[in-house]
């Protein structure tokens, strides 16, 4: 198979698992400021609510099952090992759950990350402002996930795969958070043909070559078969 085939997840790959997705109606934005939970600025004001928002969420994420789409990804990875690249938004494992690995470009809930020393550890299921840093032990145990302002993860590793993909899909995202929802371009100015894999018409479906309608969980298999 010549090039690499990049594929782009967002909440709606999830969603099926049932984890909230953003925007939806009843979403995570609708329940919490992106300004107060998703910010560095927000963590300084108030760790504590910070800290609830994703600790309730990461006992969501641990309990969650996988959909058929998380399943057919990592048999098209185990099957293509050298050219299937997949790359979350997601900040749950559930590729990972699946057998699959993937570049989280906005961190993981299972990690914790000290807001002063940088050092990363496995995030204790609750977190707290006391949480102290098993590497220097202060207190400044953080979510270790890219918020709002911050320079997402593997940013050079994905560009160099964009770079040389022949195919590029984005599924289950709205596309409405850069530097991710300007992938597309990227991959088009490789010469990667595009699809898009959404329940509905999304504000980037205009830069793809083609798309399939359908829920997660069987345009997916669908797609991979
Ligand atoms: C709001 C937006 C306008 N703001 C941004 O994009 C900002 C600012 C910005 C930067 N560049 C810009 C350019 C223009 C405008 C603004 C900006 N970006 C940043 O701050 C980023 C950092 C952004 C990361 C923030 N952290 C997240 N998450 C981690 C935490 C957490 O999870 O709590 S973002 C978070 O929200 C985003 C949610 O989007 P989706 O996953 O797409 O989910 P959503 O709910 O929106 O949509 C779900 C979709 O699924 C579909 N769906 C639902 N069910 C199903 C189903 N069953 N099947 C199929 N599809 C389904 C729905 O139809 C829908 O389309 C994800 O990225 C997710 O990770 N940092 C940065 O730019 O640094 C500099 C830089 C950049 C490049 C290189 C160097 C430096």
């Amino acid at each position: 198979m010549a090039g690499k085939i990049v594929i782009l997840t967002g909440a709606g790959l999830s969603a099926e698992s049932g984890l909230g997705t953003f925007r939806d109606e009843d979403g995570l934005w609708a329940r919490h400021r992106i300004e107060d939970v998703a910010t560095p600025q927000g963590f300084a004001r108030n760790p504590q609510l910070v800290h609830d928002f994703y600790n309730a969420r990461r006992v969501q994420a641990a309990d969650a099952s996988l959909n058929p789409a998380h399943l057919a990804l990592a048999q098209l990875q185990e099957h293509w090992p050298d050219e299937v690249v997949i790359v979350t938004q997601n900040v749950d494992g559930l590729h990972e759950k699946a057998g699959a690995q993937a570049l989280h470009m906005h961190g993981e809930l299972s990690r914790a990350r000290c807001a002063a020393c940088d050092a990363t550890w496995q995030a204790p299921p609750q977190m707290t402002p006391q949480t102290p840093c098993p590497a220097c032990h202060s207190p400044a145990a953080r979510p270790d996930v890219v918020w709002f302002g911050e320079i997402p993860y593997h940013m050079d590793q994905i560009a160099d795969h964009l770079a040389d993909c022949s195919l590029f899909a984005a599924i289950g995202t709205s596309g409405q958070v850069y530097p991710a929802a300007g992938f597309v371009q990227e991959a088009r100015a490789a010469g990667a043909s595009t699809i898009e894999i959404n329940l509905e018409i999304t504000d980037v479906s205009r830069a793809f070559d083609s798309r399939r309608i359908g829920p997660a969980s069987q345009a997916v298999p669908d797609w991979v078969a």
